[in-house]
């Protein structure tokens, strides 16, 4: 891959975004926004990834920093509303606000209870109406045989789910359950995480695969995956700003079939980006852009955190960037 060093880049710029509600734990989104001779990159890994787990991020960034993306085959992507996992009322409100026909709903949050999932759903379909799409995202939270139960009840709630996302931690709970289900499987985790993604194809564990440019190493690593995988694939955000956003955009556009709208409408989840035209739905749909997005100085500036996040997050590039070397 011809990536470019750290010492070759133009500006590095680290930034922090509240969230408009928590999700995945966490309230504030941070990372670092890299700029080389093809445009701008976003190096964010999860604060609880280590620093051989962020490799492929750097790997992403400097992929948007430093190269084209694949020629695209549509302008535009169909995307889901993601509703975090908040009271029903809150739910349908994100949906109503988003004009997207798909919602992705967040179910087994950790001190939740399955009644709160079910309401929840219930209320996503009835703000969604009948046309609409519902899938859910159970992050790997349940055993084999609390997800086929709860599978059952949510599929009732939403009068049809499109499918379940990563129900159970492993390949062979998901092949286990899908055994006993009616409704689709999605893998995300088990892709994004396996040592060989092609392992959840093989063994009969899912419908659907789940694909992340940011994690996975760049868009040209990811349509090596998506290919691999023989599956359908979803592309997914890592809830990035726009910067990174476009990259997962350019992912999707690039993909030779996309039957399903993809999980790119995470904007909405951040209260504020760095670029001025931030990518939010329009209409249940993302714009395939042919080049990373120029990010604003003075929102750069204004999401600019303390000194010592800015140090902590140039040390930890740092230290990615060496194991990316090594
Ligand atoms: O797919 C979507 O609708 C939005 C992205 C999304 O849900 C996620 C992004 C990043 C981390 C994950 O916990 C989460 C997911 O599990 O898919
Ligand atoms: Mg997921």
């Amino acid at each position: 891959m011809a990536t470019i060093d750290l010492a070759e880049l133009d500006a590095v710029r680290v930034y922090a975004l509240p969230m408009r509600n928590r999700f995945r734990g966490i309230t504030v989104r941070r990372g670092v926004l890299l700029s080389g001779p093809a445009g701008w990159g976003e190096f964010c890994p999860f604060e609880d990834y280590d620093d051989a787990q962020s490799v492929p991020w750097l790997h992403a960034a400097l992929e948007a920093c430093s190269e084209s993306w694949p020629e695209p085959v549509r302008d535009s992507i169909p995307v889901n509303c993601t509703v975090p996992a908040v009271p029903a009322d809150k739910a349908a409100a994100i949906v109503a606000a988003s004009g997207c026909s798909t919602a992705k709903v967040k179910v087994a949050e950790p001190g939740q209870s399955a009644g709160e999932d079910v309401e929840r759903v219930a209320a996503v379909r009835d703000a969604l109406g009948p046309g609409g799409a519902i899938r859910v995202d159970a992050n790997a939270a349940w055993d084999v045989d609390t997800a086929v139960r709860r599978i059952r009840e949510l599929d009732k709630a939403a009068d049809g789910l499109e499918y379940v996302e990563q129900p159970c931690p492993t390949i062979e709970n998901l092949a286990a359950v899908r055994r006993r289900v009616d409704v689709r499987i999605a893998a995300d985790e088990s892709i994004r995480r396996a040592e060989d993604p092609l392992r959840v194809a093989v063994a009969g564990a899912a419908d659907v695969a789940v694909i992340k440019a940011t994690p996975l190493g760049g868009v040209r690593r990811a349509l090596r995956v998506a290919e691999a995988s023989g599956l359908p694939c979803v592309v997914s955000s890592a809830v990035e700003t726009s910067v990174g956003l476009a990259a997962q955009l350019a992912l999707a556009g690039a993909l030779p079939e996309l039957p399903f709208a993809c999980g790119l409408g995470t904007m909405a989840l951040l209260d504020g980006d760095v670029v001025a035209d931030s990518l939010l739905p329009v209409q249940g749909r993302l714009p395939v852009l042919r080049r990373p997005p120029q990010p604003d100085p003075a929102l750069v500036a204004a999401a600019t955190p303390t000194a010592d996040v800015q140090r902590q997050w140039l040390d930890r590039l740092r230290r990615v960037n060496a194991l990316r070397t090594s």
